[in-house]
């Protein structure tokens, strides 16, 4: 089939599974989110799927072939994690060009065309007054902000993001995943979206699939059917989630959880 195929029939470390059963397809342009309970896996799925990781039974497959050999990652991968992960010693600018220097680099060719490239997305995200400025004077939503744009600088076909705007105050956190939502809308990746928040998952997947304790499996494959732009706090979200609750408590005990903190998107000082 077209676009990816995940069938990870055990994943163990040091003798514990943390993975069993854990089966789901998807389709080029979909986003998903994968929701579960801290500490079920949902990391360790990314690390399967990305190629950093793997040592586990089972197979991915993308586009009908089985990826990937050891060492390998499949080819137009953007990757975001919680932590921004931008070199401290490098402008905002050049973190975002760096990624074209990796073997995903024949989607860019040339130095100007990489620069304009990494501009556009910085501009896009809202960092265009920003092209020099050092991360360490980012604030958290701006590092983030930064770290999406380079997400995209591969022109991604498979995006992972795993918590990526986690902690962030609730304004910052939706600016962020309007960018995102945005981003997606024109380059129509596949995306997995790893988050341990029901409310963010309905607000911008298109499927969620809900991960069990561990040993983790998809124990729901959801689909949303709602139009964007979607609101966290829309009444549309709230009613899904309610209903969603009553239909299966167990499932969403431990899932419905906003993260408030005091990271914004002013620089810091
Ligand atoms: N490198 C490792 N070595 C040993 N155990 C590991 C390793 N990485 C993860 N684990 C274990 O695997 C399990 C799943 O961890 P993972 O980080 O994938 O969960 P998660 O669902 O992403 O958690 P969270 O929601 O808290 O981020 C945990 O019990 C964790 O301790």
């Amino acid at each position: 089939m077209t676009g990816l195929e995940v069938r990870i029939d055990e994943k163990r470390f040091n003798g514990k599974v943390v993975l069993r059963g854990l089966e789901f397809t998807a389709r080029p342009g979909e986003f998903l989110a994968l929701v579960g309970p801290s500490g079920t896996g949902k990391s360790t799925l990314l690390n399967l799927i990305s190629g950093l990781d793997h040592n586990f039974t089972g197979s991915v497959s993308w586009d009908g072939e089985t990826l990937y050999m050891p060492g390998e990652s499949p080819s137009q991968l953007g990757m975001m994690f919680q932590e921004p992960r931008l070199m401290p010693w490098l402008s905002t600018l050049d973190n975002v060009r760096l990624v074209s220097q990796s073997r995903d680099a024949s989607v860019v060719r040339n130095e100007s065309q990489v620069t304009a490239r990494a501009v556009e997305l910085l501009r896009e995200v809202g960092l265009g007054d920003n092209l020099n400025t050092w991360p360490g004077q980012l604030s958290g939503g701006m590092q983030r902000r930064a770290a999406l744009a380079r997400a995209f600088m591969v022109s991604p076909r498979l995006l992972l993001l795993d918590e990526p705007f986690v902690s962030l105050d609730m304004p910052t956190g939706n600016r962020l995943r309007e960018s995102l939502l945005a981003l997606c809308q024109r380059q129509r990746p596949l995306v997995l979206y790893v988050t341990h928040d029901l409310r963010e998952a309905l607000a911008v997947a298109d499927r969620v699939l809900f991960l069990s304790g561990p040993p983790a499996r998809v124990i729901l494959d959801y689909r949303v059917e709602l139009a964007h732009p979607r609101q966290l706090e829309g009444p549309a979200v709230a009613q899904l989630q309610q209903t969603l609750s009553a239909q299966y408590p167990d499932l969403l005990s431990g899932l419905i959880e906003i993260s408030l903190s005091s990271e914004g998107d002013s620089p810091q000082h």
